[in-house]
């Protein structure tokens, strides 16, 4: 059975359900799966150790330094491509600068898997010619509405059509929030009921301001027509007093991208609860597809990361 190595770069929420999923399902489509890394700030666990166990380490201590029978190693994030050789490298950190190593992974033929938006939304252009100069695929299901899969829609299944319009509320936190203050909870009371969710970003505010929201609209315009927007608007919901039917609504056109809340219709479909979230993408021969599901938690997000790991083991050959 051909093994697939895989690093996994961050160990928070997303990191340590996609520990698990792993777990349960080391062997699929013939690949067998084998995570020969975790790094997190404290360091890197790199050897034969039990992905349970670094799991319950980091969850008992937070840092998976702490892990007993095993070598951690103090590694920058292209030393781990250059010492550790994986098949697969995973980012499901917060670091926002990580467009650098996934660019050298690429050329070094190291396939990239990310949740992690910033380093798609900003390098989306170099990072798809490194790809092609490294045979290596770069797969970033989990960026936009967690596990819920509109960007392999956009990537693969629409090809063929013209993206006219995508209208989708895309942040999970904002929409929590927004209905919870439909219901009559203040901002904060909302806000921190959030926190307990595990779906706000590490930096909160990102999710307020609508720069999460923001990150992943530019995801959609360069899947959805491969260049940069020319115009870019982003507000956030600090302002929004009459939550009743407010939703953050990311809208993507050709060359242009706008992140704000708005009241909806009664009827609409991005009217969401909770932490779904919802997209309406009109293209020039379908009409409207519309797609809802979670927008994001734990395994909802690793659930796009499992699926990437798949798709990259099977389409690209061991990394030179
Ligand atoms: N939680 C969710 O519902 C979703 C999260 N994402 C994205 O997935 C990524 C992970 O999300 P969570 O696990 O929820 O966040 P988290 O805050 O629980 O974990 C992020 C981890 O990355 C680590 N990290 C940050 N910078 C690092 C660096 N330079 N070196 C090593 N480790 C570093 C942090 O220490 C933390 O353990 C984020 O980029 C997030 O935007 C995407 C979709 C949904
Ligand atoms: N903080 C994000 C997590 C998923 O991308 C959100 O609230 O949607
Ligand atoms: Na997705």
């Amino acid at each position: 059975m051909k093994e697939v190595k895989i690093s996994i770069f961050g160990f928070g929420t997303v990191g340590r359900a996609l520990a698990e999923i792993v777990a349960e399902n080391s062997e699929v489509y013939g690949i067998k799966l084998k995570v020969v890394s975790i790094t997190d700030r404290s360091g890197t666990l790199w050897g034969d150790f039990d992905l349970l166990e670094a799991k319950e380490v980091k969850e008992a201590t937070g840092k998976i330094s702490n892990i007993g029978d095993y070598e951690v190693y103090y590694l920058k994030p292209e030393e781990i491509i250059e010492e550790i050789r994986p098949d697969i490298f995973v980012d499901v950190s917060s670091w926002d600068d990580a467009a650098r190593v996934y660019e050298f992974a690429l050329k070094e033929g190291v396939s990239v898997v990310t949740s992690n938006k910033p380093p798609i939304a900003e390098s989306y252009d170099k990072l798809l010619k490194a790809s092609q100069e490294g045979n290596a695929g770069l797969f970033f299901e989990a960026t936009v509405m967690a596990g819920t899969p509109i960007i392999g829609l956009l990537r693969e299944n629409l090809l063929g059509e013209k993206i006219e319009e995508i209208k989708a509320v895309v942040n999970a936190s904002t929409t929590f929030i927004l209905t919870r203050m439909e219901q009559g909870k203040t901002f904060e009371e909302a806000f921190n009921e959030a926190k307990s969710l595990g779906v706000l970003e590490e930096d909160p505010s990102k999710d307020i301001d609508g720069i999460d929201a923001f990150y992943k609209a530019k995801i959609l315009h360069w899947v959805s027509y491969g260049a940069p927007p020319e115009f870019e608007e982003r507000v956030g919901i600090r302002e929004v007093k009459d939550a009743r039917n407010v939703r953050l609504v990311a809208q993507v056109s050709e060359g242009r991208i706008s992140v704000k809340p708005i009241k909806l219709p009664e009827n609409s479909p991005l009217l969401v609860e909770g932490v779904q979230n919802a997209a309406i993408i009109k293209t020039d021969n379908l009409g409207e597809v519309v797609l809802k599901g979670p927008g994001g938690g734990g395994r909802v997000t690793a659930s796009g990361v499992f699926t990437d790991i798949i798709k990259a083991a099977l389409r690209f050959p061991k990394a030179r």
